[in-house]
């Protein structure tokens, strides 16, 4: 059977029967414009986030920085809304954060869990010396600043199942390091000086832009794989349970927990989830539309090590009661979006793609 997909900005479809912009829609008529500096936005999450913030309020909301050169693909970072920032430079920050008129600061910029393992001293400045930086000019400018966590932060004394928000934080990553360091320092930022900081430990994120460097990364390539090869080498053992949330469902949580009032939240860091599978159950979800799928293992022993330290579950009950965190997309409905984008990105690249509407099997 074939059905249509919408369109919404850039990565965003639904292959659901609810209007896919529902969530943005009411957010966008029921709060102010805010004004938002993102750090680290050519990154994966970045771009979305751009995109859902253009969609909400218009272009002249969001301010997208970065210390990388904008691809030549981007058709969706302007050079009006994009600006060199090295998060290292705190007097950067905040002559943006003046020059822009900026309250919001969305905070991406970080190594993740694999390549910091690579270059921990790197990994100390960007993930460490960044957050306090932030910290600093929010405090001076009374900004509102969201700086993501992540399953990460959790270790292998943690209850690996339904993993709660208050629990053993003890990993055995640099990056989850630096990221317990970021949720106890903006706590602290929070109740020492009133800075309104803000934290959700994602999971692993899936989405159509190609991941930085994450234990996680196999989720993302295994589609790139499926449609360019028909089969994927998976770093990870097969029975590798680890969380993982669909794009459009962690912008979502962005925007809804920076526009939730002060009041509803009963703590700075909540944990947010989407569904958990193995490497051999999303092999499974993919051979549903695409039955020849195959898929191998060749562990990667330090990727390896840190999934097994990672919860395999998390207990996102908390955000879903103090500010109604919702998440729409589970695995099968994930694999349908992931190929319709996919695959309108290759038709495109070949020069014979359609820009508003993608049908899939
Ligand atoms: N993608 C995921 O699955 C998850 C991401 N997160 C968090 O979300 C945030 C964003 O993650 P991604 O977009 O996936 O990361 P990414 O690795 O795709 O992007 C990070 C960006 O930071 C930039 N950056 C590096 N050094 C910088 C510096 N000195 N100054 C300014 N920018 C610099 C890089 O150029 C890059 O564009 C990170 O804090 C990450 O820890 C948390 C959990 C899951
Ligand atoms: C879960 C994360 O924080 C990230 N995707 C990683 O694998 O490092």
């Amino acid at each position: 059977m074939r059905r249509t997909l919408v369109f919404i900005p850039k990565r965003c479809y639904s292959p659901l029967p609810v209007d896919p912009l529902a969530r943005f829609k009411t957010i966008s008529q029921t709060s102010k414009a805010p004004k938002v500096l993102i750090t680290g936005s050519l990154g994966q999450l970045g771009r979305g986030l751009n995109s859902v913030y253009k969609y909400m309020y218009g272009a002249e909301c969001v301010t997208m920085s970065d210390i990388v050169k904008v691809p030549s693909d981007a058709h969706d970072v302007s050079s009006a809304n994009y600006q060199f920032l090295d998060i290292l430079n705190q007097s950067a920050i905040e002559e943006a954060v003046v020059n822009r008129n900026i309250d919001t600061i969305v905070h991406f910029s970080a190594l993740l869990s694999a390549v910091g393992e690579q270059n921990v001293p790197l990994a100390l400045q960007v993930n460490c010396r960044g957050v306090e930086n932030v910290l600093q000019v929010a405090m001076r400018h009374k900004l509102k600043v969201f700086i993501p966590s992540t399953i990460g932060a959790f270790g292998p004394t943690t209850p690996r199942d339904d993993t709660p928000d208050l629990t053993i934080q003890v990993p055995t990553t640099i990056y989850g390091v630096s990221k317990v360091y970021a949720e106890r320092l903006g706590e602290y930022y929070n109740h020492r000086f009133g800075v309104d900081f803000r934290s959700l430990r994602f999971p692993g994120i899936i989405s159509a832009t190609k991941p930085g460097g994450g234990t996680t990364d196999y989720a993302i390539q295994i589609f790139y794989d499926a449609l360019e090869k028909g089969s994927h080498t998976c770093y990870l053992r097969p029975d590798t349970s680890l969380p993982m949330m669909y794009d459009t469902d962690c912008m979502a949580s962005v925007v809804q927990f920076l526009s939730a009032d002060n009041s509803q939240l009963k703590r700075r860091v909540y944990n947010v989830t989407g569904f958990s599978f193995t490497p051999e159950q999303i092999a499974g979800a993919i051979r549903k539309v695409m039955p020849n799928f195959q898929i191998d293992y060749k562990i990667c022993e330090t990727r390896q090590a840190i999934a097994d330290s990672w919860p395999r579950s998390l207990d996102d009950s908390g955000a879903r009661n103090d500010w109604g965190w919702n998440p729409e997309y589970g695995l099968d409905e994930t694999v349908q979006v992931m190929f319709a984008l996919l695959q309108r990105e290759i038709a495109q690249k070949k020069g014979e793609g359609g820009e508003k509407q993608v049908t899939t099997a």
